[in-house]
């Protein structure tokens, strides 16, 4: 019966949130997963984004439908927002989009960030990076007081490394990838140089740095907050006084959707009240929720059917 109705139309609250597939024909089009990361989308944009925003634009293929909702509502409701990107990707959408281009220097400040994820626990502790733009992606994000992650069911774990198993992106200055490397590895599994696939040698981030793909050992009950600590801790040996102050969120939301069903299956609203650090130079941004010391408020919002 709720296939039948995913076939249909999807409606989902709060806040009058309401989108829906035009056809059954046009859903089945869709790949499962991509359906999911656009309910995910637009959902996120129907309700987190307001006119005369800024608004940080994250990276991967989850934010291309988030993107394309945002520059249909710009257009039909004649919006007044300001994009930040996080990556050259970003910035390539938003311009293909028609939308206004903006950066940190002219907006330092902003009301919303919306980005993807790889893989989600459910403490909502994050692995984001598998298209290695998570250092911009996490100071963007840091600058908003709400960010909203969006993501199809296939992210969504029971332990981070159950699901993802292209290890945890860490970008690294390539002239310490590797005292990085073996600290990472004293600790259990493998660091792996991200190595491009149509060109020799590593892939290079948007920044000029190296990822650290840290495949670590998957286990249920992972300290993560002391584990990123730790990681923390052992880059600071290269440089103690880079460290970084974040900003407070206002709010984190993850937005998971069901893909076969199509269906909002977790919305969850975690207030944010923290000053943590981040080791900039060797930006571990693997997003540990968690590390970042937020307080666990939960409000689940419903989603309905009809
Ligand atoms: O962190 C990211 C890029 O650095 C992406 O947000 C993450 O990899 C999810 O990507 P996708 O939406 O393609 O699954």
């Amino acid at each position: 019966m709720l296939m039948f109705a995913a076939s249909a139309v999807l409606r989902a609250s709060p806040g009058g949130f309401s989108f829906c597939y035009r056809s059954a024909a046009g859903l089945r089009a869709m790949s499962d997963l991509a359906a999911g990361k656009k309910a995910a989308a637009v959902k996120a944009v129907n309700d987190w984004v307001k006119d005369k925003q800024k608004i940080g634009i994250g990276s991967g293929s989850t934010i291309v439908f988030a993107v394309e909702r945002l520059a249909e509502r710009v257009k039909a409701e004649n919006m007044n927002v300001v994009c930040v990107p996080t990556s050259f990707q970003a910035r390539q959408l938003i311009i293909q989009h028609g939308l206004q281009l903006s950066d940190l220097e002219n907006h330092p400040q902003l009301d919303v960030a919306i980005d993807g994820a790889d893989e989600v626990d459910p403490q909502l502790t994050l692995i984001k990076g598998g298209g290695g733009c998570q250092t911009q992606e996490k100071v963007v994000a840091a600058s908003a007081n709400t960010f909203v992650v969006i993501a199809d069911d296939s992210k969504q774990s029971t332990y981070l490394g159950e699901k993802w198993h292209k290890g945890l992106p860490i970008e690294v200055l390539p002239f310490a990838y590797k005292p990085v490397q073996l600290k990472l590895e004293a600790m259990g599994g493998s660091a792996e140089l991200r190595i491009a696939k149509q060109k020799a040698g590593p892939v290079i981030t948007d920044n000029g740095n190296l990822i650290l793909d840290w495949k670590f050992i998957a286990e249920k009950g992972k300290n993560w907050l002391q584990l990123s600590s730790r990681i923390r801790a052992s880059q600071a040996l290269w440089k103690r006084d880079c460290l970084w102050e974040w900003q407070k969120w206002h709010t984190l939301v993850v937005l998971m959707v069901l893909s076969r069903l199509c269906r909002v299956i977790d919305v969850h609203c975690r207030y944010i009240n923290f000053s943590s650090h981040l080791l900039y130079e060797f930006n571990t941004f693997s997003f540990f929720a968690h590390s970042m010391g937020i307080s666990p408020i939960l409000i689940c919002a419903a989603t309905t059917w009809h």
